[in-house]
Formats: structure tokens, sequence, C-alpha cells
């Protein structure tokens, strides 16, 4: 890294002890002879970020994939609680530096069994924290005590409660988090959030997303626990449950995904995406809606919730081409994936935007941003606050579809309203020895 950030000694100590071992060698007069000149560049191994993964499945093999192609990071420590997973991944990036030139001075990725002691390595700047949901806050909080900054996967949260404690962290600690919502350094919802937010298509009265659904958690008969995977750990603060290998997998269309203990279903799966872009769509990042209301209520066929202004937003599953779709009284901005984006008038696409009105933060990759602002000290696209707003409206969706019946929410005191039971559910009880903090 170019920009040590003081609040880092485990950087400043590393570079300290990487240019003793410099001068040492330039004592032998041998140092310009021997020495690669990218060893003093901009991608120097001490001046790369040096990244520490915990948890290795689905999306964490995308973000080594990515981050194997970037000069300014190394991957040099991993920790998964099942061994197998953990040494394949290991494998896979000891070849992938390699096979890459650029990378010289790489000194291997070394395996850990938990992530207290991944985040203890001096050497350590950023962790990704790409375990499934019931593990983000406390991982993402050894880290940024530990002095690391995080890159922590959507849905940033299991509870309500949990957000705001690390946004409570980050900001004591002064560490960098990004959320794992990569849809906000896409420029097609960058576009579809400018239009909306400039009220280029009026006033909005109705945004419609889809999520999807998963099939019903169901019982699964107990099977033996693998020899090297650390199963009491995997479940964590989440309830003792016998183990079966479908409640423990990574697969986007069930494992466990399905099942409440792990995550919000898709309030959290698809939401944690599509909520956080209304989100930012409607100024709201620092806030949120004020009324939540499921599915079925007095024959509403739709899950709904509610901005103070009236804005309203449905869960529509499966019934537009649109990932989300924006109405106002002058247009529509329909948006997703794949740089899909479908405007009413069509010339919204290509309007350009006027110096008096509203520039959205531009990032046009979310890994970039993050290594940019763990130099810069700046708060990245998907803040710690964001990611908890974001998160919390997923979290209160799911609360009120739980009880079955409507909330009404305080997003400044971020209590919900006359309600104690519905209150009770903004946390959740954590099987010890696995707290919080
Ligand atoms: N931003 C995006 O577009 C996407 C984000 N995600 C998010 O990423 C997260 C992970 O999802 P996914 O990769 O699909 O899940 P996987 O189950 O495939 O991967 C999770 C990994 O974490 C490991 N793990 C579980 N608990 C711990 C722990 N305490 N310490 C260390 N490792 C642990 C698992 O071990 P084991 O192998 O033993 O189960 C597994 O290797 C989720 O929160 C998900 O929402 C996922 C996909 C896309
Ligand atoms: O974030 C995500 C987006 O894509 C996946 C589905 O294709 C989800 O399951 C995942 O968690």
């Amino acid at each position: 890294m170019s920009t040590p950030t003081p609040a880092n000694p485990a950087l400043l100590t590393r570079r300290t002890a990487l240019k003793h071992g410099l001068a040492g060698i330039l004592a032998t007069g041998f140092a310009p002879l021997l020495l690669p000149s990218r060893l003093f560049g901009a991608s120097a191994p001490s001046n790369r970020i040096n990244v520490g993964i915990v948890g290795n499945g689905l999306i964490a093999t995308s973000h080594v994939g990515a981050l194997l192609g970037r000069d300014d990071c190394q991957i040099t420590a991993l920790c998964d609680v099942w061994r197998t997973k953990a040494e394949k991944m290991q494998k896979r990036i000891q070849q992938g530096y390699a096979e890459n030139a650029g990378t010289a001075g790489f000194k291997g990725v070394d395996l850990h069994a938990t992530h207290e002691e991944l985040v203890a390595r001096p050497d350590l700047d950023v962790v990704f924290v790409t375990t499934p949901d019931h593990w983000h806050a406390a991982v993402s909080i050894a880290a940024m005590q530990a002095g690391k900054d995080v890159y922590c996967e959507k849905p940033m949260t299991l509870t309500v409660r949990e957000g705001r404690t690390m946004v409570n962290i980050a900001r004591r600690t002064g560490r960098v988090l990004q959320t794992g919502t990569q849809q906000r350094s896409e420029s097609a919802f960058r576009r579809a959030a400018t239009i909306v937010r400039n009220g280029w298509i009026g006033d909005i009265t109705l945004i419609r997303t889809r999520l999807g659904n998963f099939p019903a958690a169901t019982e699964l008969a107990e099977e033996p626990i693998p020899a090297d995977f650390n199963y009491d750990r995997w479940l964590g603060p989440t309830p003792w449950r016998p183990y079966n290998a479908q409640r423990v997998l990574g697969n986007y269309g069930g494992g466990w995904r399905v099942f409440l203990e792990y995550g919000s279903r898709k309030n959290g799966d698809w939401g944690a995406h599509h909520f956080d872009i209304i989100q930012w769509a409607l100024g709201m990042d620092a806030s949120g809606p004020v009324e939540f209301i499921p599915a079925g209520f007095e024959g509403s066929p739709y899950q709904t919730h509610r901005y103070a202004n009236g804005v309203t937003v449905q869960r529509v599953d499966g019934n537009q081409p649109a990932m989300i779709e924006f109405i106002g009284t002058k247009g529509t901005v329909g948006v997703g994936r794949d740089d899909y984006l479908v405007c009413n008038p069509i010339a919204l696409a290509t309007r350009p935007v006027r110096a008096d009105e509203a520039h959205l933060y531009e990032s046009n990759d979310h890994h970039t941003d993050f290594f940019n602002c763990v130099r810069t000290r700046q708060r990245p696209i998907a803040d710690v606050e964001i990611g908890h707003r974001s998160a919390t409206v997923g979290h209160l969706c799911g609360i009120a579809r739980q009880l079955r019946r409507p909330l009404r929410w305080d997003p400044a005191t971020e209590e919900i309203i006359g309600d104690p039971l519905a209150s009770r559910l903004l946390d959740r009880p954590r099987r010890a020895p696995y707290s919080l903090l």
C-alpha cells in the first residue's frame, strides 16, 4: 500500500521490516542487480494490500478470480471451517500467482482454522467476509477491532441490531467497510438511480421489484459430520441442529439459504441488492421506510413497504422483465443486471446530468472502489451505514412476514412502533460461546 494509515500499526511494522531488510541487501552492493524493478514500483509486494478471506464458497471463488488479476493486492491468508475447502482454494491461489508474472515476491497463502486467528495476523490489511450471513457481523467486528478494513458480503447482517453495532465500531475504529452490494458499481443501476433522484420521471407512484422464491425449509435427517469439518463453528451463534449436508450447502437455489437461521431467505438474498438500489434512488441511504406489510394481509398479494412520503415498494416475484421497475408520474425506468435499462421516455437513458442536478457517487468496479478507499480512508460506495440500512429493509420485511402483520418503523430511532413482540425480533439469541463482540 502506498498510503499507510496511522491507525494500522500492522502495515507500518511490515513496511519497516521490509525497509530494514532492503537496507541489509543494499549493503552487500548486489541489490541493483538482484532486485526486479517492480519491487520498488506501485505494485511492489510491500505496496500491495494484503487480503485475508474468511469463507471459501461460491462468492469467494468469484472474488478470488477477480483479485488474482489485480496487482494492487495479494491474498495471503484463508480461513474456513472445512479444511478440504480451504486447501482447494489455497491451491488455486498459489497456482494463480505462480502463473502471474506480476506478483513476484508472493510468499504463499496460509490457512487458519478460525477467523480470530486470521484477523490477529499483523501483516493483513483487509478481510473479505464471505461466510453465510449468520457470521458476517461477528467476523467483520473482530476484523475491524483488529485494525483491518473489511469487505463484507451482503446482506451485511443477520439482524437489525447487529448493523448499528457494526456502524458504531467502524466509526470508532476508523475502519473502511464495503458491503458486497456490487450493483451500486454497475452503470445501469447508477443511471436508474440518477433518473429517479433527479425527478426525471416525476413523482414516484410505485416501485416493483422481483426477488424470486426459495423452496420451503424442511426437516433433514441427521448425517455423520465429515471428519475435517468444524460443524459447531459453522453453526456458530445459531441454534444447534443435527448435521445434514444440505443444511450447510452453498447453493443459489437452496442449501443454507432456505433456512431463516442463516439468512433472511429472498428478502436478504436478493432484497439486499434491490432494496439497496431503491434506497439509493430515493435518497434514503441514512434512513428507510416507515411501514412494512406482509403478502396476504387484507387480501394484498404483494409484500409491500412504504416510505414516509408515500412511495410504495411491492415485491412482485417473477411478474416483470426488470429486476426493479420505478413508475413515476412522467415516465418509468426498468433496471437489471447485464446492463438492462429500459426508460420511458427513452431519451432518459442518455440525458446529460446538469451541474445543478444530483450526481451520484460513481464507481465502476466494487473492488477498485474498496481498495481506493482503503488507501484514501474515504467512505466507499456501499459504506457500512448504507449496508446496514439496506439490510434492515429486508429484515423488517421478514419480521412482518413471520408475524403475519404490518409493522410501523421509525428509521430515526430504529425502533418498531408499538409492537413489543416484533421488537424482540430485531436481534436474535446467540448460542454460547459465539458472542457478537
Ligand atoms: N454479492 C453477491 O452477488 C453475492 C453474495 N453472496 C453472499 O456471500 C455469502 C456467502 O455465500 P456463498 O458463497 O454462496 O456461500 P457458501 O456456503 O458457498 O460459502 C460460504 C463459505 O463460508 C464457510 N464458512 C461458514 N462459516 C464459517 C466460519 N465461521 N469461518 C470460516 N468459514 C466459514 C463455508 O464453509 P463450508 O464449506 O464448510 O460450508 C463456506 O466455505 C452470503 O452471505 C451470500 O449472501 C453470495 C453470492 C453472490
Ligand atoms: O447475491 C446474490 C445474487 O445472486 C445469487 C443468485 O444468482 C444469489 O443467491 C446471491 O446471494
